[in-house]
């Protein structure tokens, strides 16, 4: 699945109005797949239907009609000026008898349902005067707002607080990194022939359709040599022990996505554990020989971060570098020598690549990772609400996961799960993209149970669960199709 901009959706409207696809039969869709869903959402509570005068709007008047149709309550306020298929819409209204005033006179009352088609993908700038002051009457009146295509005023401030947003033909750049103002998420398919929607230049959404194929069988003949073993490297001796439990997370991530052995390289008189891991401790930095497929390297390696990996260098092997271990001398020794290696930064590591601010970065996540993987030439998991994943011209953006994986060592989980996947002979960006995707996944299934309050060690104990619900094709859509 793709991952639409406001023009590129346009693009694709366009391309089939140019083959002679009636552009009305979109919008009747819309409008129509719109009163399914404030039908399921809200049943017989009656609908204020606020409809600005391009299509957005007009996909308002569609949906009136249908509620009308269905014996809902409508009362809908409309700007002037409608043309094309908009106009079409308001005519079809018209017909049934339906008295349309002016947006100006919007009113509502307790028990009524807010339909915000005001603006979609048509905004240009932010929303300003009379129409700011309209989104913030919206807001303020703690009724239930069904957002059609895109809350109004996205990407820019201020915005329409949407309880549901109904996205039309493709889910759309903001629906998945401005999700709070999205509240629940609805994707309407509205007619558009497939081929249009299958624009390969764009990002993609990383769905279990894409992933289930990558995830590595194990045959019945496996044997904890043949499944894929990995090196964690990291941890610091020095000044006070910083972040001890990292590379024992790495090695549980790893564990827990299937790795047949983890070998531990620490520094002496590191706490040993798991109990299932192999030792090595090493006086400083250093690569002791390892039978080893993949690495993950820097994990609270803190001043030590860049010497474990250039020291981890030397095996010549695929390799997750996080936290410490990523600076630009690392990722450039890594390019240059022509190693398949993962970077995991999040906004503030990544900015400090950069050269930015964490601002600019969360700011548009998906230029960051872009920008970071063409500067590295490495791959590169940017890690967010959403991470994205990068490599060369390719866009990855993951729909799973919850705001409770925002807690110490849920990082160093998914390196070590990478590295297991990495391990067992996926490339770079399928290894990222499918660990990704189950570590979200994990974090989902245990927030389902637990709420808040989660410890990195219970995600990479649920990677199993996650990882059996993608094998049998389970996994729930973060949005309802329609
Ligand atoms: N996905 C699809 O294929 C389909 C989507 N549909 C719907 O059409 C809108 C996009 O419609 P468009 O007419 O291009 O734009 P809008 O309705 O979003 O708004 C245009 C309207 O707004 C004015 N405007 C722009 N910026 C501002 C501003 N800052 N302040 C005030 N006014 C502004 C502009 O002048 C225009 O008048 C899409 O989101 C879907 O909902 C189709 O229905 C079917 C196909
Ligand atoms: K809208």
């Amino acid at each position: 699945m793709r991952l639409f901009t406001p023009e590129a959706m346009r693009r694709a409207d366009e391309r089939a109005a140019e083959r002679g696809y009636p552009t009305l039969l979109l919008m009747e869709w819309a409008g129509m797949k719109a009163a399914r869903v404030y039908r399921a959402l809200f049943g017989e509570a009656p609908a204020v239907v606020l409809a600005g005068k391009g299509n957005n709007g007009g996909d308002g008047l569609v949906l009136a009609r249908h509620l009308l149709l269905e014996g809902v309550g409508v009362r809908v306020y409309a700007e002037e000026g409608q043309k094309g298929d908009a106009l079409l819409a308001l005519k079809a209204l018209l017909a049934h008898g339906v008295e349309v005033r002016p947006l100006e006179e919007a009113s509502w009352a307790e028990g009524e349902v807010l339909v915000d088609a005001l603006f979609g993908t048509g905004l240009k700038g932010p929303l300003m005067g009379f129409y700011a002051g309209l989104v913030e009457r919206m807001n303020a009146s703690r009724l239930p707002i069904l957002a059609l295509d895109l809350p109004s005023g996205l990407p820019h401030a201020p915005q329409v607080r949407a309880t549901a947003t109904v996205a039309f033909g493709g889910l759309k750049t903001p629906h998945l990194f401005q999700r709070e103002a999205c509240g629940r998420l609805f994707l309407a398919e509205i007619g558009l022939p497939k081929d249009l929607l299958e624009d390969s230049t764009l990002p993609e959404v990383a769905t279990l359709e894409a992933l289930r194929p990558l995830l590595p069988r194990r045959p019945l003949t496996a044997h904890k040599g043949s499944v894929g073993r990995v090196g964690v490297l990291g941890g610091y001796r020095g000044e006070g022990l910083l972040y001890a439990g990292a590379p024992l997370l790495a090695a549980l991530g790893a564990y827990r996505m299937g790795a047949g052995l983890v070998h531990l390289v620490l520094p002496e008189g590191h706490p040993p554990s798991p109990l299932e891991a192999v030792f090595h401790p090493v006086p400083a930095p250093s690569l002791p020989p390892l039978k080893v497929e993949a690495l993950a390297v820097g994990m609270g390696g803190g001043p030590w971060g860049a010497a474990w990996a250039l020291a981890a260098l030397e095996a010549g092997l695929p390799t997750v570098l996080d936290a410490d271990a990523l600076t630009l001398e690392v990722a450039e020794a890594y390019r240059r020598r022509g190693l398949p290696a993962v970077l995991t930064p999040h906004a503030g590591e990544a900015a400090r690549l950069l050269g930015t601010t964490p601002e600019a970065v969360a700011g548009d996540p998906l230029e960051a990772a872009r920008a970071l993987a063409e500067r590295t030439g490495l791959t590169v998991v940017l890690k967010g609400a959403p991470t994205v994943v990068a490599e060369g011209d390719r866009l990855s953006v993951n729909p799973t996961g919850h705001p409770a994986l925002a807690t110490g060592g849920t990082g160093d989980v998914l390196s070590g799960a990478i590295a297991a996947l990495l391990a067992a002979g996926l490339p770079p960006f399928e290894a990222a993209r499918l660990g990704v995707f189950l570590h979200g996944l994990a974090g989902d299934l245990l927030a389902e149970e637990k709420g808040i309050g989660l410890l990195a060690h219970e995600v990479a104990e649920a990677l199993p669960r996650a990882r059996r619900l993608l094998e049998e094709g389970r996994v729930p859509m973060p949005f309802g199709v329609v």
